[in-house]
Formats: C-alpha cells, sequence, structure tokens
C-alpha cells in the first residue's frame, strides 16, 4: 500500500534500519574530521573504517557497503586511494558520496574534483558555497566555511543533480535536497553546529551509512541523514550553549534519539 512504503521511507524508519543492519563504511575523509566522523557514525548506528592508502583503498571498496570521499586535506597519496576507491565503487555499484570541501580553493582541489566527478557519484554533500561554484558559478566563500545562503544554491543544486545524474545536499541553516526532480528543505538543527568544525565532513559520512542500507533509495537515504542531524542538533541546542558542551551533547543525543522522535516533528517538507 502507497502509505506503509510512505511509511518505511521516513527517517525514522531509515534510522532503525541502519541501526539494525550498522552498516560498515569506507570513509576517505580529512585529518580534521576523522576523529569526529567516526564517533558521530558509531552514535548514528553505522560502522566507520578510515580506510584511505592507494595499497589498499579500492581493495576495501569491495569489502565496504558504501564509500565516501572527502578532500578537505588533500594530498597526491591521499587523492590515489579516493579515485582507486570511487572507482571500485563505481564499478561494484555501490554508493558513493563526494563532499568536496573548499574545492574552489586551488587549482589543486579543482582538478580533484573534476577527476572525482568522472567516477559518478551518488551523493554529493557540500555547503552552500561549494554547491554554487561546483555549478560553475560565483559563489562567497573563501575556504571550507560558507560564505552564501542555502537559498541562493538552490538553483545551483538543481543543475548539478541533472548534470552528474545524482542527489545533490546544500547544507545550512535550512538543508536543501534534490535529484534534480524532487526537492525538500529539512529543517532544525542549531546555530552552534557550525561553530563545532567538520561536523558537515561527518554529516557525509553518515550519508553514507543511510546510502548503505538503502542503495537503491539515495534521495530518501541523504534526507533522512539530514534529518537525524536536524534532530539531534535541535535537541543537543536546547541543553548546549557553546560549542564544546554543544559536540559533546549532540554525540550523545545522535545515539539516544529515537525513531519516533526524529518522525515527531515535521521537519522535511517540500521545496
Ligand atoms: N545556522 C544553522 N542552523 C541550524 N543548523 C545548521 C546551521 N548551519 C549548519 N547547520 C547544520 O550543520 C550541519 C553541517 O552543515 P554545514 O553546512 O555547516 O557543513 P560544512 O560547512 O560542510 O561543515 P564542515 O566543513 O565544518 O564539516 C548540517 O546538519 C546543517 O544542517
Ligand atoms: C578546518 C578544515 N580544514 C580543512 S578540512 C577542515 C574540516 C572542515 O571542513
Ligand atoms: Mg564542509
Amino acid at each position: 500500500m502507497a502509505d506503509d512504503s510512505a511509511q518505511s521511507l521516513k527517517p525514522g524508519a531509515l534510522l532503525a534500519a541502519m541501526r539494525q543492519k550498522n552498516p560498515l563504511v569506507q570513509n576517505i575523509t580529512n585529518f580534521v574530521a576523522m576523529n569526529i566522523a567516526a564517533n558521530v557514525m558509531l552514535a548514528a548506528g553505522a560502522s566507520p573504517a578510515m580506510v584511505h592508502s592507494p595499497e589498499e583503498a579500492a581493495e576495501f571498496a569491495g569489502i565496504a557497503a558504501a564509500l565516501t570521499v572527502n578532500i578537505g586535506t588533500l594530498s597526491p597519496d591521499f587523492f590515489d586511494g579516493m579515485k582507486q576507491a570511487a572507482e571500485a565503487a563505481s564499478e561494484a555499484g555501490k554508493p558513493w558520496i563526494l563532499d568536496p570541501v573548499a574545492h574552489f580553493a586551488t587549482a589543486y582541489r579543482r582538478a580533484a574534483v573534476s577527476a572525482l566527478l568522472e567516477h559518478r557519484p551518488t551523493v554529493i554533500r557540500g555547503n552552500a558555497s561549494e554547491i554554487i561554484t561546483l555549478a560553475g558559478e560565483h559563489a562567497s566563500g573563501q575556504g571550507v566555511d560558507s560564505g552564501d545562503s542555502v537559498a541562493s544554491a538552490q538553483a545551483a543544486a538543481r543543475a548539478l543533480a541533472i548534470r552528474h545524474g545524482c542527489v545533490v545536499a546544500v547544507t545550512g541553516e535550512r538543508d536543501f535536497v534534490t535529484d534534480g526532480h524532487r526537492a525538500v528543505h529539512v529543517l532544525g538543527g542549531s546555530a552552534l553546529m557550525p561553530k563545532v568544525t567538520a561536523l558537515g565532513c561527518s554529516l557525509t559520512c553518515v550519508i553514507g551509512g543511510f546510502a548503505a542500507t538503502m542503495p537503491d533509495k539515495p534521495f530518501e537515504a541523504t534526507v533522512a541523514a539530514l534529518a537525524l542531524f536536524a534532530s539531534a542538533g535541535e535537541l543537543a541546542g536546547r541543553d548546549a550553549h557553546a560549542p564544546g558542551s554543544f559536540a559533546v551533547r549532540f554525540l550523545d543525543l545522535l545515539a539516544e534519539v529515537t525513531p519516533d522522535a526524529v518522525d515527531a516533528v515535521a521537519r522535511v517538507i517540500p521545496a
């Protein structure tokens, strides 16, 4: 029945499914994010493995249920591992998620992201400045932090989704997700989230966990990951009022929040 299937695709149901499956996700992420992203994944209910060496990255992509690639602290060795793992995941039909951190900042990063896009990511997740510039437009971001609003990135996100045949998620105060045809906003979170480094990078890894759980539904998987962050972030923001204590409370709430609590607030709305 239509109602049952809609119910089973709600963020809470997907969270329950991910926790049940505890999927193994390979993350090639940056030095800043590595520890917090692994802890965030464990709290959310997925099994992270930070495996990036070119000697083993492709082989490991054969074992993991999904891959995430983040260019935050790029170097030639990491880049080799990223390309090989992305190619292996793509060829095996496994979902892989690209986080193009500050890709606009240097020629090296721009070239790296172009090469990675050739391996057809399933999902691209970035902040507004990253998504606007990835679509070839001018943005105000300088480094890893966004200087643009999510609203100003929506057209770019739709264009990118169609160009690359993928889901695009733009995060910020009010998240936006599109596959080029459907589009939603995800509401919630806390203004303290951008004050804790690498929460966006960690979210990219969590999208990998949801996509591993539901590989044929990357749009719903992405929305569920964002809804989980929005929910835990909003609850953590009620208890903590500065970045350090917020980070701790957020991690606890990622583990404690129930599927019903995630779905209790209508935070996914049509765009
Ligand atoms: N002002 C805000 N209010 C509520 N939630 C926010 C706000 N800014 C960011 N978030 C949330 O923070 C999380 C990370 O998104 P953000 O856009 O800050 O990532 P990012 O810039 O890539 O971060 P990083 O590069 O540090 O990993 C998302 O869940 C997003 O919804
Ligand atoms: C601060 C920082 N620098 C490179 S990656 C990273 C983590 C947030 O994107
Ligand atoms: Mg980022």
